[in-house]
This record gives C-alpha cells, structure tokens and sequence, in this order.
C-alpha cells in the first residue's frame, strides 16, 4: 500500500506526503497542501506539500553543491548506483503502481508495465553511459588547408550541472526516470517537479533513489502546483537545461527559460494514413491499440486521426467497431481497456469535441456516454476538417476518422496541423510507404504499427513545429545533457606518427 513499508518515512503524522530535499523527507513551511484527486472516484486520495519559493532556493543550491563532487565520482561507480535504484524500483512496483492506478487512473496492469519499464530504462541508462561517456573524439589540425599537424584536439563529454525535469501525469514515474537516469550517467544533479497527478507515485519512485544511497542533495522532489512553482522553478538562474514533457505549458516555458538547452516533448495529433491494400485486420487492430490503450488515449502517441482511403473505409470502420464494441469500461483496478480521464476539466474538454462534432454532422459509431470522468471509447467517422477534432488532440478515448480519396489529401492534411510528432502508415507496399514517410512532416512515422516511445533505447524525436524541441530516448537524452569539451595540445613543431 502506498506510503506503508519501505515508504513509511514518505508520510506525516497528519497523513500528508512529505517532498524530498537535501537526502530528507521533509514538511513545507508553507503549511498548506495540494489534494490529488482520484480521477474514479473524485475524491481526494492524497495530499503534498506546496513547498515554497525559500525550499526551492535551498534544493537548487543544494543540488549544485552535490554536483560538484557527482561529476568527480568514477562513472562505473554511478552506473551501479543507477542499477541498485532500478532494482529497488522493480522490488516495489505494486505499491508504485497502486499510487498511478489512484492518482491517474492507469488500469492496473499497465501500472505495473510503467514501473517495470521504469527500472529496466535506468539500468539501460547506466549501460549506455559508461559506453558512449567514456569516448571522446581526437582531431589533428593538418586536415584544415593551412596547417601542419601542431595541433592535437581531444574532447570529451561534460555535465550541464543541474538539470530540472518536468514530467506530465500520464507516465509520472517513466517520464520522469527518462529525464533522470540519462541526467545522473552525465554527472547533473537533478530536480523533480513531478505532475499533481502522479506526484505520490513519483515521490515513492524518488525514495528508490534515496534507498539506493545517492548522496544528499543530488536529486531532490518539490511537489506544487505548476502553475505556482512552475515560473519560479523554470526561470531559475540555478537551473542549468530544462526536460519537460507535457501540454503547451512548454511552448510557454520556452518563451521565458534563460539562455539554457531545452529539451521539450510536447503534443501531437498523430495520423494514421490508410492505403487500399493495407492489412485492414492488422491496422484496425493497430488503431484500437493506438487510438485507445494505456489510460484511454492519454498518450502522445496515441492515433490521434485516422486518414483512410475512401474505397477501404467501410470494412476498415467494421472493424475497428468491432474492436471497440471488446473494450472494456470502469475502473482501473479492475484492468479495464477503458478507465476515466485524469481530471474533471479534461473529460469536460474531450465533450466539447464530442458536441462541436456531432453538431457539424459526424456519423456516431457508438452512442456518446459519460459517467464522471469516465468517457466511453467512441469511434467518429465522416469526419470533415471543419470539425474542432479534426485538430485538437482529445487526450481521450475518442477517435475521428477522416475519409480521404488520394494519399496526398492524406498527407495535406497530416501536414497542416500545428503539431508533427508522429504517423504511421498501413500498406503492403514498402515503396510507397517511404515515400509517405518521406512527405508526412513528423518526427518518426511508423510503418505497418501505431505510433509508439519505446522500446525506449530507440530515438523519441521530439518532433516538428508545436510538438516540441529535440530529441529524447537513452542516448540522445544523455547527450542533450552534457556539453563537448575541448583540450587542444599545441606542439612546438609539427609531429606526423611514423613520418
Ligand atoms: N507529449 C506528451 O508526452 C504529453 C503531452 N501532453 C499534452 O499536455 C496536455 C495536458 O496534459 P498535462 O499533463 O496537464 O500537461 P501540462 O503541460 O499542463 O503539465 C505538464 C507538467 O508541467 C507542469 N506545469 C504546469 N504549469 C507549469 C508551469 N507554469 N511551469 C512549469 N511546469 C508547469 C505540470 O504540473 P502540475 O500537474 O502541477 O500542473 C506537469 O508536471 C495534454 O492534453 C497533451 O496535449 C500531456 C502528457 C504527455
Ligand atoms: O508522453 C507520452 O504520451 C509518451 O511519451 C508516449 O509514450 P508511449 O508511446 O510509450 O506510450
């Protein structure tokens, strides 16, 4: 059970979760706290601390000092650091996974899939880290017209300093060990600001950390609301690069961060182009998994809209019927497909894109139902670009399909929307399926399967336009956070090996 166990230490007398400074759990001066409300029930299932601007200062200070002497530590010595704390994240998945299922409604099973998948990305993150960290390049200077070789250039690989990451509520604790592991293998020091929704979770998988003896004021947890700590936290001159996953909460958060890297996985509004001789059981299947699995749609992967070709359109939208018409619906304890939305404002949000569809004349494949937060998957065909769903990503169990008459309507339409992180393609044809991935302006298109992250080694291109700034997966995250140094070694005369 949450905060019990191993977790005690996480809670107050008073039943409040505790946030994580300096290598302690502590209470907020501030007195106050932040409910977490359960998306099934609608009650409030937690409390965290709203911790201050003053506590914020003392974690980044601390954090810089801790750094200090992090980026002298051996890097096989923090690579077994980050195996121990992969472990004892995996010991403790049921209880981690208790807190995503009542923080954020994740169905149980895949709670427990993130937490898993969590340990398994630190431990790769250590692994790549001693490699890839451990080279460095070495130029000589008479490649250059003009030069003899004097001139010896050796670089290596060196921290940021302290790294703040941001993650959103859908994977509190995956997206958030993303932005860690690769963060502490480069020698940063790290603070979290989990999600409201999720931030139990995260806290628990923060304590895994601590439990595998990191030193004191390396990576620490403020807990608040975003849009209260949020400014102060990004605007911060002691931070040193921003990881944030999320909404246009980041578009916003570029706009003000200092002259610091940015690494920013925001939305996306992924397509799902259908050809004529596509493997329509293959893609209906790809379609209900993409557009509906992991928390009811709330991924940015998830098949946001799908763009078939008239000619197939009829078998493939019997299909995908069929499919949905399997899906189960309630609460996520008990594993269904389909479980409530995260928060009231959001499944308030997804409705209005139900109504301004149904206004306009989209054909309903199953009748609109809601219950609370809980909104039933719900397929919406004859789709037309006038309608607010053609664009807007529900974050939600419902997916608009769009008939199209030639792959390059397909391809306009997937190409004038504001975001562009990823597609896919359904044919049987590979010629053509480059071609489309070549023309689709995203940062990944996935042939033959529904868009996805993992597995997680792979690169997660941030994508084009509003979704977001640069590249995340293992390697490119522990890149984006380190900085090439450069020695050169000027030689009195020039020097060429065996010359
Ligand atoms: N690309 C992706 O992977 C994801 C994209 N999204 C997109 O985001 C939308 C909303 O999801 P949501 O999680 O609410 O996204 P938000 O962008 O609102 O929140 C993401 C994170 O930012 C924090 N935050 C909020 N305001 C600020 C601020 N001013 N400064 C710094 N941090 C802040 C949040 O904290 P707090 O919770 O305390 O407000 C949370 O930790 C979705 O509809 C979807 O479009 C969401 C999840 C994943
Ligand atoms: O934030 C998201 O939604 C994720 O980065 C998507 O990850 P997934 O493809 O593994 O669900």
């Amino acid at each position: 059970m949450a905060g019990t166990g191993v977790f005690a230490e996480l809670v107050g007398g008073d039943g409040e979760f505790k946030y994580y400074s300096d290598g302690e759990w502590k209470k907020s001066c501030s007195g106050k706290s932040v409910p977490i409300i359960n998306p099934t029930t609608r009650e409030t299932q937690f409390k965290v601390q709203a911790c201050t601007q003053e506590e914020v200062n003392k974690v980044i200070d601390a954090a810089k000092t801790a750094q200090k002497s992090w980026a002298k530590t051996p890097l096989w010595k923090r690579a077994e650091l980050l195996h121990k704390a992969a472990a004892i994240l995996k010991e403790h998945r049921n209880p981690i996974a208790e807190c995503l299922v009542k923080e954020i409604a994740k169905p149980a099973k895949d709670a427990v899939t993130e937490v898993v998948r969590s340990g398994d990305l630190v431990s790769y993150c250590a692994e790549e880290g001693v490699r890839i960290l451990g080279e460095g390049k070495f130029l000589v200077s008479d490649s250059f017209p003009g030069n003899e070789r004097t001139k010896y250039c050796l670089t290596s690989k060196i921290p940021l300093g302290v790294i703040l990451a941001i993650p959103p509520f859908n994977y509190p604790v995956n997206l958030a060990v993303s932005k860690i592991g690769p963060a502490l293998i480069a020698g940063n020091s790290l603070v979290l600001k989990p999600p409201t929704q999720g931030a139990v979770a995260a806290l628990h998988m923060m304590h895994c950390f601590h439990l595998a003896g990191f030193p004191k004021g390396l990576i620490s947890c403020v807990t608040g609301k975003g849009s209260e700590i949020g400014d102060f936290l990004t605007m911060h001159p002691g931070i040193n690069c921003i990881s944030f996953t999320g909404g246009d909460t980041g578009i916003a958060i570029s706009k003000k961060a200092g002259m610091i890297p940015l690494q920013m996985e925001l939305g996306g509004k992924d397509a799902c182009i259908i050809l004529e001789d596509a493997d329509l059981d293959l893609a209906a299947a790809n379609i209900v998994k993409g557009g509906f699995s992991y928390s009811s749609g709330q991924r940015c992967t998830a098949v946001k809209v799908v763009l078939v070709m008239d000619s197939v359109a009829d078998a493939l939208v019997e299909k995908v019927k069929a499919k949905v018409a399997k899906l189960t619906v309630g609460p996520p304890e008990d594993d269904c497909d389909i479980t409530p939305v995260v928060t009231e404002s959001s499944a308030n949000f997804i409705e209005g894109l139900v109504m301004d569809a149904k206004q306009k004349g989209a054909t309903f494949c199953q009748e609109y139902k809601r219950a609370g937060n809980l909104i039933w998957p719900l397929l919406l065909d004859n789709v037309r670009p006038d309608m607010r769903i053609a664009w807007e990503e529900p974050f939600g169990p419902v997916l608009p399909v769009i008939r199209i008459n030639s792959v390059e309507e397909g391809i306009h339409h997937c190409n004038a929307s504001n975001f562009g992180l990823q597609g896919c393609v359904f044919t049987r044809d590979i010629n053509k399926a480059i071609l489309i991935s070549d023309a689709m302006e995203t940062g990944t298109v996935q042939i033959n399967s529904a868009p996805a992250r993992g597995p997680d080694h792979f690169p997660f291109q941030q994508g084009l336009k509003d979704s977001g700034i640069g590249s995340q997966g293992i390697t490119n995250s522990i890149n984006m956070m380190t900085k090439i140094k450069t020695t050169v070694i000027n030689l009195p005369t020039p020097s060429y090996t065996m010359g």
